[in-house]
């Protein structure tokens, strides 16, 4: 049982001309989310392992790489040699998930599952005892900035009813459109690590933005256990 929620800054929405500073005024962040976009699973691309590499030198906090990509089984291993912690890979690209978390286990890395905000969580059934995260998605992925979609808290908590049958108990990260307005009510829902881009980035003071967001987080986590 975690005892506060987790804040993951999507690098996505950093000054690139200023990644180390950027990076450098983070310090309270506990993971530094990765989006990797490959220009087939989503139509955009962004980076690969060689920038992956930079921000580890520039930063403490944990790497988390979320895969936007058609081939995750062909890429992990480049990201995990990269330094990433958490590699988390999505449900509607993966053909052999199972085989898949194996590797990143087998590799030392965890291992998430991903899913659009069009798949069901019933789909996650069949791999749920096995991963370390579950990431669902608030907004169509691609892009940052974008509004974040109200179905989710729903999702959330039809995750945490499926988690529970299955006594088991993953990170949940809800990713795309996170801000100081909705962060107390995704903890209350049920989820663990929030990934906000635009909101950290775009701000004049993005550790207080992170510390805001996992305090709002956290007060809802701890109304949801009661
Ligand atoms: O994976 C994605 C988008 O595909 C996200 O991680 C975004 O990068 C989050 O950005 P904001 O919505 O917080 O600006
Ligand atoms: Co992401």
């Amino acid at each position: 049982m975690l005892d506060r929620v987790k804040v993951s800054p999507s690098v996505l929405a950093a000054d690139f001309t200023q990644l180390h500073a950027e990076l450098d005024r983070l310090s309270d962040a506990d993971y530094i989310h990765f989006d990797v976009m490959d220009g087939h699973f989503v139509p955009n691309h962004s980076f690969g392992p060689h920038i992956l590499m930079a921000v580890k030198r520039s930063t403490d906090a944990l790497l988390d790489v979320h895969l936007m990509v058609t081939n995750p089984d062909e890429v992990i291993d480049w990201y995990v040699d990269a330094g990433a912690d958490i590699v988390s890979v999505h449900l509607e690209a993966a053909d052999d998930l199972p085989a898949i978390i194996n590797r990143l286990h087998e590799r030392g890395a965890l291992a998430g599952v991903v899913i659009n905000p069009p798949t069901p969580v019933q789909e996650l059934e069949g791999v749920i005892d096995l991963v370390d995260i579950v990431l669902i998605m608030s907004v169509n992925p691609g892009f940052g900035g974008q509004s974040f979609i109200e179905g989710t808290y729903d999702k959330v908590r039809e995750l945490r009813r499926m988690c529970e049958r299955h006594g088991v108990d993953p990170l949940i990260e809800v990713d795309g459109g996170v801000t100081l307005s909705n962060a107390r009510a995704l903890g209350e829902a049920g989820a663990t690590v929030l990934v906000a881009g635009s909101a950290v980035f775009k701000a004049e003071d993005p550790s207080m933005i992170v510390r805001e967001l996992r305090e709002l987080g956290t007060i809802g986590m701890q109304a949801r256990e009661g």
